[in-house]
């Protein structure tokens, strides 16, 4: 990692990043409670909050969109996805380039490396390359750092966690985005381990408001810096409510109790 590389898409050395490749990665299924949010344009428009330092899209949903938010949002390339149709070995396709993403104006690379997966050996070479062009643009790296694979029984065990981080640090990236290993100091092992590499919190799927901003909350206390999330935004009724919540907790050291009041669910329970 090199210092401040990330420094476009982080807010005070926190990230919270949009991810937005769930077409990729899923398919449509992930728009069905919020169907408006297949169009990517409602996304981008969120991606516009001041909560947000980075959204993360693939090629042709930034070569589509992202010119006319280029002023307001900062463009994470999302470089390699692969489908849920495809029933192999965890991989992950090389999509574009990290030149072309330059010449579209991204701020930072995104890249999955499956640990433990079969293509784990031509993945970090994947990562090697594109690591280093990212270098050449002065773009900040981000790993998903997922190890997955038929060896790998449970990919949130924290052991798997920390060495995911890990490979953030020992392969370049500045940002590892890891699965949540269900505890503040599980993930504060990993972001031990990830040294100056910054450990974010992946998302996952969505759950109710307060459950979601206290594992976020006490993320943040165990040592992450911050959150790339997915679902948990865009799924919900009203995405900028959780969006105005998350960066009471991350970025304006508030409680949950006090996020909580940004949210309706809140004034519901008051009612
Ligand atoms: O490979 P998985 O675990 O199905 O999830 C991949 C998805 O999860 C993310 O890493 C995070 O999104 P969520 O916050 O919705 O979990 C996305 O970038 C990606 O599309």
């Amino acid at each position: 990692m090199l210092p401040d590389a990330d420094a476009a898409i982080t807010r005070d050395g926190k990230a919270l990043i949009l991810a937005y490749d769930h077409g990729i990665e899923h398919g449509p299924v992930d728009f069905e409670p919020n169907p408006e949010t297949a169009d990517p344009e409602r996304v981008f428009d969120l991606a516009t909050h001041d909560a947000v330092t980075a959204l993360a899209v693939g090629k042709g949903v930034a070569e589509a969109y992202y010119p006319s938010y280029a002023d307001d949002v900062s463009l994470l390339a999302k470089l390699n996805g692969t489908s849920n149709l495809w029933m192999g070995e965890p991989d992950s396709a090389v999509n574009w380039s990290v030149e072309y993403a330059a010449e579209l104006g991204a701020d930072a690379i995104g890249f999955t490396l499956y640990g433990g997966s079969n293509n784990e050996v031509e993945m970090a070479e994947e990562f090697r390359d594109a690591q280093e062009a990212a270098r050449d643009h002065d773009m900040g790296v981000v790993m998903w750092s997922y190890p997955r694979g038929q060896g790998l029984k449970n990919d949130t065990d924290p052991g798997t966690i920390a060495y995911a981080a890990r490979l953030g640090l020992e392969l370049g990236a500045d940002i590892a985005k890891v699965k949540y290993p269900g505890s503040p100091e599980a993930i504060g092992e990993a972001a031990r381990m990830a040294g100056p590499t910054k450990v974010v919190m992946s998302g996952g799927s969505k759950t109710d408001d307060r459950a979601f901003l206290e594992t976020v909350a006490g993320a943040i206390d165990g040592g992450a810096k911050g959150l790339a999330v997915g679902r948990n935004v865009f799924q919900r009724e009203n995405p900028k409510e959780i969006l105005d919540a998350l960066e009471a907790v991350i970025f304006e050291e508030a409680s949950v109790d006090e996020a909580l009041k940004l949210t309706s669910a809140s004034a519901v329970a008051n009612d």
